[in-house]
């Protein structure tokens, strides 16, 4: 069984750097002390060193605080020894330490350890740096572990699932590897088989290339054959075509009677001397077309003249019909008599008008001289009437002022009638008294007037010189004052008569200005007319030149026209006397050809005949060359097919022997990845993973059926322990709760969620009131509710202790009546009287043979209170051999004291 014996604690909460050691009693310890003093700092203590749970605020508000302190470190201890339940002494100890740099805090834990002694005094220790600390200290203490969760089914399930994830990647390898197997071998067969057509191919192109051989051998003996069709066709070819031009009858005889006619015609004398007529005629007739068409030359070249000069004419008259328009119209303008000479006129007309425009740009030049002066003078009239009104008014502005101040000068004068009070030992006899009025203090009165007075000395004097002054300087202020006035006046007529001339002035130089603009507008558009006019004369002067220029370059041409006319109608009379000749010529040569055309006819069929006869010799053998040379050309067309289909093969060849080279490098490049680790292992690889799976997947099997027993076991377990704690509360319910109105209270659970493998519990603080069951949330009172609370923990305590049967209360009797407290420390009291003993033998109606009893526990209280009364009864129920107190001092450090005597703990509240 565990059991607490010391706890150590430093720098925690309100303890400072004095050191709380509570050595704990056994079976009864009680820690007793006002609000504030560090009661709860004590459970938290115990709290943090068990379980590593740490209040509200965490570590920085744990530690003791350094402004508290008054240091930049504080470092914190808690340290607890215990027996553990298998016997052993064990210390087990948490530093911390808070520290301040600058405006910076941190809050750190040290390493923790735990010391333990065994019963033979050999020590072993453990550092949280090795160990969970927390899982440890639960361990040594031997409180059981209430949650088996399924972490371990949860892992091999993920694990699964990562075998899951990772099996399709090697199935792929394995699919990978059989796919480039397949491809591997394909490539192997292509590259086979193209080695086999290589090997046909070049097989083929050598039979091929000795085919060629022979055709080539045949066709150089041809070589003769084309030579000779091509000097043979086109002489064929020529003959046939002269035979088709001969368009004569064939002879009906041989070739020598054909020679014998045509001998005899030539030797006719009607043959002869028709030749020789023909001959002249013939001659005559190149001489009369030589005639005929030097006469039609000269026709064309008299034409062309006389069409030049037909235009020119045209040309001529349209000038002079324009000319005499522009004359007309020119005339009539400028009323010019018909007959004067026009451009004569007109360049005496330009020059008057030259000069007339001279004279007019000077009379208006002049003009506006003389009112620009007008203008001129006028404006300077008024700018100088306009500054001499400001000048004025600036002067009487300046004047208003003076005489206002002449004149408050004057009132202030003639209201003093004495002269102020003076002492003579205040006044400096050299200047005047800053005091005195306005006129006695100018230089000429004082020395005038007032000091005379004033110097004498006394002030009978003074006031003589005084008034003197006063009304010398009333006079003079009265004359500057009219003066003034004067002035003003003056000015303000002179004012009102600029005022009154100003208008005129302006009106003037108004209407001036005005008939300035005018004779500039006159003028502008007069000159502008004038400009037009004589631009016009200009115009027409240059069109009227241009005129006289044209029709000067074109002189009268009716002559030369009228004798080319002439000269056409001759040379066409002679083109027709030329032709008549020719046409008459022409009959002559008619009558004397039908000789000539006998004797042509005989020739051409004499050639007729030959060509027939050679073309007979030709033509048979032109069609055996052509059929030699037809063999020839089928062998032409077999070399050319041939050489083609070698060269087929030889790209071919080459094409498949880059394609060899390109499936070589696939074969190598699959070979060289079949040969990697994942392909090679990939089926190894698949098979291990499948298995590890199957046997994960048996584990969850297993698994869950362990798990199914386990939860039915802590189902029942679960189900037990309600019961052992709804038996304890029953019990312990009737004997502390004095009422009767609540019969007894006790834990209700209700299973929640769906999952099977998450159970959970709601769990509900029933009250039975008349066998009716009632929950206790929102309808207790709160001494109700802690007594309830306290009766629970004790029940929990007991039934679920284990190992441990340690019990710490904080503040059991809040919110209990005196009554109820009383019950509490009853109820405590019974608790520890029964502790070594079983439990059963503190129930009213203990039944040991009971399956819901709990074990023996030798209890072990830790009673934290501020409560007095609960403190008298425990101590006078279990007579401890000390109690603590705590107490706190005015710096807010708490203190702990040990209290051997009841008084001593009272004396806690009267302090
Ligand atoms: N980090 C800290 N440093 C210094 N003092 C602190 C710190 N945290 C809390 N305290 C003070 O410690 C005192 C003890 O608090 P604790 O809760 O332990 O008192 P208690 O005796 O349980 O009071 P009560 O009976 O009122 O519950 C309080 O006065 C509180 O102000």
């Amino acid at each position: 069984m565990a059991k607490l014996l010391a706890l150590r604690m430093r720098g925690i909460r309100s303890i400072g750097d004095e050191e709380h050691v509570i050595d704990f009693l056994d079976p009864l310890t009680i820690i007793q002390g006002p609000n504030g003093t560090g009661k709860t700092t004590t459970i938290e203590a115990l709290n943090y060193i068990t379980t590593g749970a740490l209040p509200t605020g965490k570590l920085a508000t744990f530690i003791h605080n350094n402004k508290l302190a008054n240091k930049n470190r504080v470092d914190a201890l808690i340290q607890m020894k215990f027996i553990s339940c298998d016997g052993r002494e064990v210390t087990a100890t948490k530093r911390m330490a808070s520290v301040i740099k600058g405006a910076k805090s941190t809050n750190k834990s040290d390493e923790y350890t735990i010391l333990i002694k065994d019963k033979f005094g050999n020590e072993t220790s453990l550092s949280s740096k090795v160990t969970d600390f927390n899982k440890e200290m639960v361990n040594f203490l031997g409180v059981p572990k209430a949650i088996l969760d399924n972490k371990m089914i949860k892992e091999l399930e993920t694990e699964i699932r990562s075998i899951d994830a990772e099996l399709p990647y090697l199935k792929g390898y394995i699919q990978d590897k059989i796919n480039e197997k397949q491809k591997l071998e394909h490539y192997l067969d292509k590259i086979e088989e193209n080695r086999k057509k290589i090997e046909e191919n070049n097989k083929s192109s050598e039979d091929m290339q000795v085919q060629l051989e022979l055709v080539r051998n045949k066709l150089a003996d041809f070589e003769q054959v084309q030579i000779k069709l091509a000097g043979l066709k086109p002489q064929v070819q020529m003959y046939r075509e002269q035979k088709r031009s001969l368009n004569v009858p064939d002879f009906p005889g041989t070739e020598d009677d054909i020679r014998v006619e045509i001998s005899k015609l030539l030797n006719s004398q009607d043959f002869n001397n028709a030749e020789t007529e023909r001959q002249t005629i013939e001659k005559e007739v190149v001489k009369v077309d030589s005639e005929l068409l030097e006469t039609s030359k000269k026709i064309r070249e008299h034409q062309n003249d006389l069409n030049q000069a037909s235009a020119d004419d045209i040309r001529r008259k349209d000038l002079v019909k324009e000319r005499s328009d522009l004359s007309k119209q020119v005339n009539l303008k400028y009323g010019i008599i018909p007959d004067a000479d026009l451009n004569t006129v007109l360049l005496k007309k330009k020059s008057v008008m030259d000069v007339e425009l001279v004279d007019f740009r000077k009379s208006v030049q002049k003009e506006q001289e003389e009112i620009t002066n007008v203008v001129n003078q006028a404006r300077e009239i008024i700018a100088t009437q306009k500054s001499m009104e400001t000048m004025k008014k600036s002067e009487l502005s300046r004047l208003a002022p003076a005489i206002a101040k002449l004149e408050f000068e004057l009132s202030k004068a003639e209201t003093e009638d004495s002269a102020p009070a003076i002492s003579q030992d205040s006044v400096p006899l050299e200047d005047p008294p800053v005091n005195f009025p306005m006129g006695v203090r100018r230089k000429e009165d004082y020395t005038n007037g007032y000091a005379d007075g004033y110097k004498s000395g006394y002030i009978t004097g003074y006031s003589r010189g005084y008034a003197d002054g006063r009304v010398l300087q009333m006079t003079t202020l009265r004359k500057n004052l009219e003066e003034k006035k004067a002035q003003k006046a003056s000015l303000l007529k002179e004012v009102e008569e600029i005022r009154h001339t100003l208008p005129q002035h302006q009106a003037e130089l108004e209407e001036n200005e005005q008939k300035r603009a005018k004779l500039n507008q006159e003028a502008r558009s007069e000159e502008q007319r004038k400009t037009i006019e004589i631009n016009e004369l200009n115009e027409f002067i240059k069109q009227l030149l241009q005129f006289d220029s044209k029709l000067g370059n074109l002189k009268d041409n009716f002559d030369l026209i009228d004798s080319l006319k002439r000269k056409i109608e001759q040379l066409n009379e002679s083109m027709q006397t030329l032709q008549n000749k020719k046409a008459m010529l022409e009959r002559r040569m008619t009558s004397i050809s039908s000789k000539q055309h006998e004797k042509r006819v005989l020739e051409d069929q004499l050639k007729k005949m030959e060509i027939t006869q050679q073309l007979a010799v030709l033509e048979p053998e032109l069609a055996k060359i052509s059929a030699q040379f037809q063999s020839c050309e089928d062998l032409k067309k077999k070399e050319q097919s041939l050489n083609k289909q070698c060269l087929d093969l030889e790209h071919a060849v080459h094409r498949m022997s880059g394609e060899q080279g390109e499936l070589s490098k696939r074969v190598d490049e699959i070979r060289r990845k079949l040969s990697e680790a994942r392909y090679r292992d990939a089926q190894k690889a698949y098979r291990d993973k499948f298995i590890e799976k199957v046997c994960r997947m048996k584990s969850i099997d297993d698994l869950n059926k362990y798990w199914k027993i386990v939860d039915d076991m802590i189902i029942e377990f679960h189900r037990t322990k309600m019961e052992q704690i709804n038996y304890i509360l029953q019990d312990l319910w009737a004997k502390v709760y004095q009422g009767n109105d609540i019969e007894t209270i006790k834990i209700k659970s209700e299973a929640v969620g769906k999952d099977e493998k998450k159970k959970s519990y709601d769990y509900s603080v029933v009250m039975t009131i008349d066998q009716v069951d009632i929950d206790m949330r929102d309808r207790c009172s709160a001494g109700q509710k802690v007594l309830a609370s306290i009766l629970i923990r004790i029940a929990l305590a007991e039934v679920f202790g284990g190992h441990c049967p340690i019990l710490a209360l904080d503040e059991p009797t809040t919110n209990l009546d005196s009554e109820k407290i009383d019950n509490i420390a009853i109820t405590l009291k019974r608790l520890i009287a029964h502790s070594s003993s079983s439990i059963s033998s503190f129930r009213s109606n203990g039944n040991s043979s009971n399956s819901n009893q709990p074990n023996r526990r030798n209890l072990q209280l830790i009673v934290i209170t501020h409560d007095q009364r609960l403190v008298d009864h425990l101590y006078l129920a279990c007579r401890p051999e000390y109690t603590y107190g705590l107490s706190k001092d005015e710096t807010g450090v708490s203190h702990i004291r040990i209290h051997q005597r009841l008084m001593d703990s009272q004396a806690l509240y009267n302090a």
